[in-house]
């Protein structure tokens, strides 16, 4: 897949298929987009996503983040089949761009959209003026193909990332994965721990410190399944600070694995959040902490055996 962040790459040299917006999460709403897009390949037109940055709106605390990080995204994309992504600045010029411009210039001479694929309530331009109706009416002049989807709702509510990000915050796991169509998922590299786990608990765990732009659900216990370069394996995780052991200053994602027992360090793990089961809690001892642990491997294995 190619990817484009320079404004001044993005001419193409192929007709193409284009979807646009912030696709955060790439929800199950988007997934029909982009599905739209894939069907252009039988016309000859490649698909390509067009996004915006939007980096610097963002506090960098995991509370206002994204569901997926930049990486994730463009990763997802790829997988998809999506052969073009491009991430444009959103600076001074793209934020007072008259909305017709945006079609002529950048949709219609860079792009080369032959094809152009939105959600119904899509708005776009200076002052979000353009919309459906406006590139109705300039596919006319442009001569591109327009396809407007109808809002996918589920439980008569629209899906949307703002509502995905709230109940993400609130800890409703299986909501979240219904409204994503797959497990929200955290990726990082596993590095060294201060070994308590494993020498004084005897629950050794995988540590990873999720990126600052990934939003985090609440501090505290869920049942996960762990991607490794050995395989996939379920698990528990608390997300949290260590309260009763102290000293940390960032949220870290730690893991324990069941049936495994082998190196992670150093290695990129991915970590798919099922449900939750508590919050994280400053225990009076090690030894409380550790039963609570064992506790928790308990819940997670029933989980697996009722849900599997
Ligand atoms: C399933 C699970 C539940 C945990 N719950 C808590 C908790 O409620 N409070 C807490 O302070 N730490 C909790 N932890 C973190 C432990 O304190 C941590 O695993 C231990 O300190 C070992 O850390 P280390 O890998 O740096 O050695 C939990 C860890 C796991 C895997
Ligand atoms: N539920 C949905 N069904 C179909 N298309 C959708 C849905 N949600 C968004 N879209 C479309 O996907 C494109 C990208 O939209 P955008 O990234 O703004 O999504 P969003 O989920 O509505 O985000 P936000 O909640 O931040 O407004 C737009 O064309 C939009 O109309």
């Amino acid at each position: 897949m190619k990817y484009i962040t320079n404004k001044d790459e993005i001419s193409l040299e192929y007709d193409t298929a284009v979807t646009l917006g912030k696709f955060d999460g790439i929800h199950i709403g988007h997934q029909l987009l982009i599905r739209e897009i894939l069907e252009g390949t039988k016309q000859g037109l490649k698909p390509v996503v067009f996004t915006f940055s939007f980096i610097e709106k963002i506090r960098k605390d995991h509370v206002e983040g994204n569901l997926l990080t930049e990486e994730e995204k463009r990763n997802f994309l790829e997988d998809l089949g999506v052969q073009v992504m491009i991430t444009y600045p959103l600076d001074d010029e793209m934020r007072h761009m008259q909305p017709e411009a945006f079609v002529e210039q950048i949709l219609c001479k860079k792009l080369r959209a032959k094809k152009v694929v939105v959600g119904s309530d899509f708005a776009f331009g200076y002052q979000r003026k353009g919309d459906v109706i406006l590139l109705e009416k300039l596919s006319g002049v442009y001569g591109y193909e327009l396809v407007v989807l109808d809002k996918v709702a589920m439980e008569d509510q629209v899906v949307s990332s703002t509502i995905i990000r709230q109940e993400l915050l609130e800890g409703h796991m299986e909501k979240v994965n219904s409204l994503l169509g797959r497990c929200y998922s955290i990726e990082g590299t596993v590095v060294h721990g201060n070994q308590i786990g494993r020498k004084l608990l005897s629950m050794p765990t995988a540590n990873i410190y999720p990126s600052f732009e990934k939003l985090l659900p609440p501090n505290g216990v869920y049942v996960t399944t762990i991607e490794t370069k050995f395989g996939k394996y379920e698990g528990i995780t608390n997300i949290g600070y260590k309260p009763t052991i102290g000293g940390e200053t960032r949220p870290g994602v730690e893991t324990y694995l069941f049936d495994f027992d082998g190196d992670l360090y150093g290695q990129v793990i991915k970590v798919n959040f099922y449900t939750f089961e508590r919050g994280e809690y400053k225990y009076d001892s090690l030894e409380e902490l550790k039963e609570q642990m064992f506790r928790d491997k308990d819940f997670g294995k029933k989980y697996f055996e009722m849900n599997r």
